[in-house]
């Protein structure tokens, strides 16, 4: 019984404009009906008369979205309000360099509205609106590979919720059928005359008509849902409110719902007639409700009024102060700014740029690297979102250097022009600077990561370590900062990856001047490797790197903190606490052990330039060492991984494995002894093929992969068979039955298949294309 009553707080931006009904809709006159389409090219809608038929991954999206049960439907909402905000984002970025754009109305904002009589939800912006053409392609033309990975995504979820995802896949519009089972768009942009309808029951098809409204809207865009049957707790007000300000509250423009709320009006003493509008006095009763209620008890109604409430009212975040941020404000930002409703980023950075160029960014460390990181690097990342003056500008240019290219986030510059190309904008001096100051931010950021949280660190390094690495070969700047961020296996802890070159230096003996490592494929295989066994007996620490990008880290970083980087699969070895008693001792068992140096050196010129006495051996007998600017067995095999075709590389491969290697003996090993202690004359061929097969065993153990992999299992063989007393030329009698000829009747059967048509595989020419693209 109470009265209605409507009030308008602004003068443009009156009661909302009414949804279409559902018989407006069936009343639509020259409507042309189409099919939904796959894929993006822009001429993939087709009239209804043409038989194309309807992608079947896409009728699998739309029914399961139609007969979705998932508690996450609320989603739609925000949905729809993000594409308000990207179409209100287009416009704003159209009025920059031309202002007649928003001639139509100045006004940028958001307004929702429920109405419980016709069973609807209307969502209306003032963005840049849809062309009748544009109305068919985007709402018609479902993104093929989003579409996939989509349904994937949900299908393997075995009742997830990751219908809550949809927005990341492009197919965001769709997800309004979770809620209504009929919806209709009603869109008017600059760039078309008439103001067009765009209506679909999800069912395979829509249709598109001229609102026979005439222009209701002048730019923008109106969405109606008309809700199922089971969705109508959206009409609730409450309800609906809560949703509104849970998803808008990082947008940046306005957002209003048409809302009531319960006044007390007084009607003055004298009133005659009763109910007429001209005399009701709307007053607030904040102040002196209680003076007046005393006074006039009998003459205060109630009354519901609808007005429009701004719902969103904060700044943007970037723009707050840090220290009255919430973490878990920061990380709804993120959530919101991605697209990825549950994943959360493992640390962020609020920068507030002053001085010569004033900004503020807000940066975020994604909790997952981009499987695809490396091989997309030539690409541009779409991670960073830019602002000027809070205005969105773009997120297709570059700020970071690729090796920080994973960071998501966004930059909102002061001194930026608004009205310059994207491409200008790009080139800008103050963009440069900003990049430069948050380069430094983001180290950082990392830093501070490693000293509060090492686990996480952990985390992070797992994810990000290859990019780092990436960042200190290319970047002279920063790579003694990165460095210091590097984190590595060693032979201090093998089980945990996290030694840094700072701990390492800390560890370092007595006058060792060397970082030593190792490379290999895995910790476990460098474990085993001849090369430490010394360094470790003695209690040294060594690096191991098991990552194929270490090899070219090393070489582009030589050192850190004044201390050189030593392979300890090459070259000569210093330990750094090597003095003249040593040399001497040295210089003695050289004397002893060179006939046989000289003789393996002969024996084995095919291999090896020079034959050394170890210094790195403890328990093995030998092993292969490389020239300084030779191949290390590990990086033999990873350039052959690698399949170097490139001729250049080619040249340069071929030289560093020309470098002939050095095969180091351990004069202290029986079997070394042994030789030694063997004249010229008693080195026979049976002598010379087991070094040969010994020589072959320390080259795999070195990693290196065999020249002669036949001739190394021949010369096992012949061991073996001497071992076990077995002839060394009888051959293996050789006594095997044929495989029978096809019976008659298998043949019949064969001829009989190849004449069917069962035996035609067609090629599908249009598969066939795909893959290739
Ligand atoms: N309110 C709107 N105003 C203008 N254009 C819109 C509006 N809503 C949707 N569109 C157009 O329809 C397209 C399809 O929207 P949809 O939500 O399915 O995908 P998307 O916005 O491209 O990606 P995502 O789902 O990741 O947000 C948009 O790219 C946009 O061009």
């Amino acid at each position: 019984e109470q009265n209605t009553q409507q009030i308008v707080l602004e003068s443009d931006h009156n009661a909302p404009v009414p949804g279409m009904t559902a018989e407006q809709v069936e009343q639509l006159e020259d409507t042309e009906k189409f099919t939904f389409q796959a894929g993006s090219s822009s001429s993939s809608s087709s009239s209804s008369s043409s038989s194309t038929k309807i992608d079947t991954e896409i009728s699998r999206l739309m029914s399961l979205i139609i007969n979705s049960l998932y508690k996450t439907r609320e989603i739609f909402l925000r949905e729809l309000i993000s594409n308000a905000s990207d179409a209100l984002d287009k416009i704003r970025f159209m009025a920059l360099t031309d202002p007649s754009a928003l001639s139509q109305n100045s006004k940028l904002s958001i307004s929702i509205a429920a109405d419980p009589e016709s069973n609807t939800i209307t969502i209306t912006d003032t963005g840049v609106g849809m062309t009748r053409e544009q109305l068919k392609q985007n709402l018609g033309t479902i993104a093929k590979s989003g579409t996939s990975e989509f349904l994937s995504k949900v299908e393997n979820s075995k009742g997830g919720d990751d219908v809550n995802q949809i927005g990341q896949f492009g197919v965001g519009f769709y997800s309004v059928f979770l809620v209504a089972d009929k919806v209709t768009v009603a869109s008017k942009s600059n760039d078309d005359d008439d103001q067009y309808v765009w209506s679909s029951q999800a069912v395979d098809d829509f249709v598109i008509a001229k609102d026979p409204r005439g222009n209701t809207l002048g730019r923008g865009t109106q969405i109606t849902l008309h809700l199922k049957e089971d969705a109508k707790e959206f009409l609730d007000e409450k309800a609906l409110r809560d949703l509104v300000t849970k998803y808008s509250e990082f947008i940046n423009f306005p957002i209003y719902l048409w809302s009531s709320r319960e006044e007390e009006i007084i009607k003055e003493k004298e009133t005659g007639e009763d109910g007429d509008e001209d005399d009701i006095v709307e007053e607030n009763l904040e102040d002196d409700e209680e003076d007046k209620k005393e006074e006039d008890k009998e003459q205060v109604e109630k009354v519901t009024v609808f007005d429009w409430e701004r719902i969103n009212t904060q700044k943007p975040l970037w723009m707050r102060y840090a220290k009255e941020i919430e973490d878990e404000e920061y990380i709804e930002f993120y959530r919101a700014m991605t697209k990825e409703p549950s994943s959360t980023p493992l640390s962020w950075t609020h920068v507030k740029g002053e001085g010569d160029t004033e900004y503020r960014s807000i940066m975020y460390i994604p909790p997952k690297v981009d499987p695809n990181f490396f091989q997309n690097l030539a690409e541009k990342a779409h991670n960073v979102r830019l602002f000027v003056k809070r205005v969105f500008i773009t997120d297709e240019f570059e700020l970071f250097p690729k090796w920080l290219s994973f960071l998501k986030g966004i930059v909102d510059a002061d001194d930026l022009p608004l009205n310059v190309s994207r491409e200008t904008l790009q080139q800008h001096r103050a963009l440069r600077t900003i990049s430069k100051h948050l380069v430094k931010k983001a180290l950082d950021m990392f830093q501070q990561l490693a000293k509060d949280d090492e686990e996480k660190y952990g985390q992070f390094f797992k994810e990000y370590g290859s990019a780092l690495k990436y960042g200190a070969i290319e970047s002279n700047t920063h790579r003694k900062k990165i460095a210091g961020l590097l984190r590595f296996s060693s032979s201090y802890d093998p089980t945990s990856p996290g030694v840094s070159l700072d701990s390492y230096i800390s560890r370092m003996k007595g006058s060792q001047s060397s970082i030593f490592f190792l490379s290999g494929m895995s910790v476990e295989e460098i474990e085993q490797s001849p090369f430490l066994e010394r360094l470790l007996a003695r209690g040294y620490e060594v690096l191991y790197l098991t990552e194929p990008i270490d090899e070219m880290l090393i070489q582009n970083m030589p050192g850190y903190n004044g201390k050189l980087f030593a392979n300890v699969a090459k070259g000569d070895l210093k330990f750094g606490d090597e003095d003249q008693e040593d040399a001497l001792d040295q210089q003695q068992l050289d004397e002893e052990y060179e006939s046989l140096q000289t003789w393996l050196k002969t024996t084995l010129a095919a291999e090896i330039d020079k034959v050394t006495l170890s210094k790195r051996l403890t328990t093995s007998p030998m092993a292969i060492v490389a020239a300084d600017y030779g191949l290390t067995g590990h990086m033999e095999r990873l350039m052959a991984a690698q399949g170097q075709n490139n001729k250049d590389n080619d040249m340069m491969m071929n030289f560093m494995k020309m470098q002939k290697k050095t095969l180091e003996i351990n004069p202290k090993h029986p079997i070394i002894k042994s030789l030694a202690g063997r004249s010229i004359d008693e080195m026979d061929e049976d002598t010379k093929e087991l070094v040969m097969v010994l020589y072959e065993t320390t080259a795999i153990r070195s990693g290196y992969p065999l020249s002669d992999l036949n001739g190394f299992t021949k010369r096992v063989e012949t061991i073996i068979r001497k071992g076990v007393g077995a002839s060394l030329d009888e051959e293996v009698e050789v006594d095997v039955e044929e495989a029978p000829e096809k019976s008659e009747e298998e043949k019949k059967a064969d001829e009989a298949y190849l004449k069917s048509d069962d035996s035609i595989v067609e090629e599908d020419e249009d598969s066939h294309l795909h893959d290739e693209l």
